[in-house]
């Protein structure tokens, strides 16, 4: 069926508001989702964007406020929105005792897909996920990752024009990751979908369209991943202190540049000759400090005064690892 309102965005939502008891999940947000777009919701656990995504799937009705799907109000016409939305939910939703084709079968069959179509797509979506060799075998047979792309192409079995995926690559390792945010592009450029993710994996963003960054279920910024860094973004000097002693003293003296503590680690606000000022005075009682470039983890350190992961070891820093006495470093 043809959209009757076309021009909508693919994804409206206007002031939704969702309280849980005494849980304000939403409060008031508002953004929207182009056609085609690559758009990703990240926030820590408890931001809100299951919450969100379970209202624009129809399964949770908002307090108040408008979301819309395709120019379909999820909540005076559900069905309509429905239909043109791919899920893949956070919690695995296969029948494990069904074959792979089964599984996929099942679906098309639920959402009144034409058996000949039917076919003709799950052919299509289990070569994208790579599992067209699975098709016969039992899904308990099959690993965490295989699943979810199993779960990504059953999401296409009909005629849905907007993918919504809550932490699509939780639990799975690094490779796998990779692969699955593969077939999301994939998927975005060949069949003109438009994709909403979600994740607390801020290195998972960076190649999306546009990111909206969340907590306490307040929209913080929305852009693309370089205006982020851009306008929030700054360079930050992770330190972890020898002890408790000289991590107190490191937060008094330099209270002014705190950006944030993660763990052990304390962040500072910092620039290139902060770096040099700051050895010179604490070099010997810090066991290791790392200077982090402006990044969206950076950014979300500026917006929420929080680190979003704990480890910041990776190619984006410099890292001066201390040796055992104070002073002592290598590059
Ligand atoms: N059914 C519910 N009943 C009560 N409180 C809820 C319910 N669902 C969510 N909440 C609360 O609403 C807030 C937002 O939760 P939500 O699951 O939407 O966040 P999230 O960003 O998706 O986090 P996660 O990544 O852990 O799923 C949290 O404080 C959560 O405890």
């Amino acid at each position: 069926m043809a959209n009757p309102l076309s021009s909508a965005p693919a994804i409206r939502v206007d002031a939704v508001t969702k309280r849980y008891g005494r849980t304000l999940a939403l409060d008031a947000i508002s953004f929207e989702v182009r056609d085609n777009e690559l758009f990703a919701l990240l926030g820590p656990n408890g931001a809100g964007k299951t919450t969100l995504l379970d209202i624009l799937c129809t399964i949770v009705r908002p307090d108040s406020g408008v979301a819309m799907i395709g120019g379909f109000d999820v909540v005076t016409q559900p069905l309509a929105a429905r239909r043109r939305l791919g899920i893949v939910f956070q919690e695995p939703s296969l029948d494990d005792r069904l074959t792979v084709l089964e599984n996929l079968d099942l679906h098309g069959l639920v959402y009144g897909v034409p058996r000949k179509l039917r076919r003709q797509r799950i052919e299509e979506m289990l070569a994208l996920v790579e599992l067209t060799e699975w098709a016969d075998k039992p899904v308990r047979t099959l690993s965490s990752g295989m699943k979810r792309r199993l779960e990504i192409a059953r999401a296409l079995v009909h005629d849905s024009e907007i993918m919504l995926l809550d932490e699509p690559t939780v639990g799975l390792d690094a490779q796998t990751r990779d692969r699955i945010w593969a077939y999301i592009r994939r998927l975005r450029s060949e069949r003109q979908i438009t994709v909403l993710v979600t994740t607390h994996h801020i290195e998972e963003v960076e190649g999306c369209d546009r990111v909206c960054i969340m907590d306490h279920g307040k929209v913080l910024a929305l852009d693309t991943p370089e205006a982020l860094k851009r306008d929030y973004g700054q360079q930050v000097l992770r330190i972890v202190p020898r002890d408790d002693d000289a991590g107190k003293q490191i937060l008094a003296r330099y209270a002014d540049r705190l950006a944030g503590v993660a763990g052990e680690d304390i962040l500072l606000n910092s620039d290139d000759g902060f770096v040099e000022a700051f050895l010179a005075e604490y070099g010997g009682r810090i066991r290791a400090l790392a200077v982090e470039v402006p990044s969206l983890e950076t950014v979300f350190l500026a917006l929420t005064g929080r680190a979003l992961r704990d480890q910041a070891a990776n190619a984006r820093e410099r890292t001066l690892a201390f040796g055992k006495r104070g002073g002592e470093h290598t590059r």
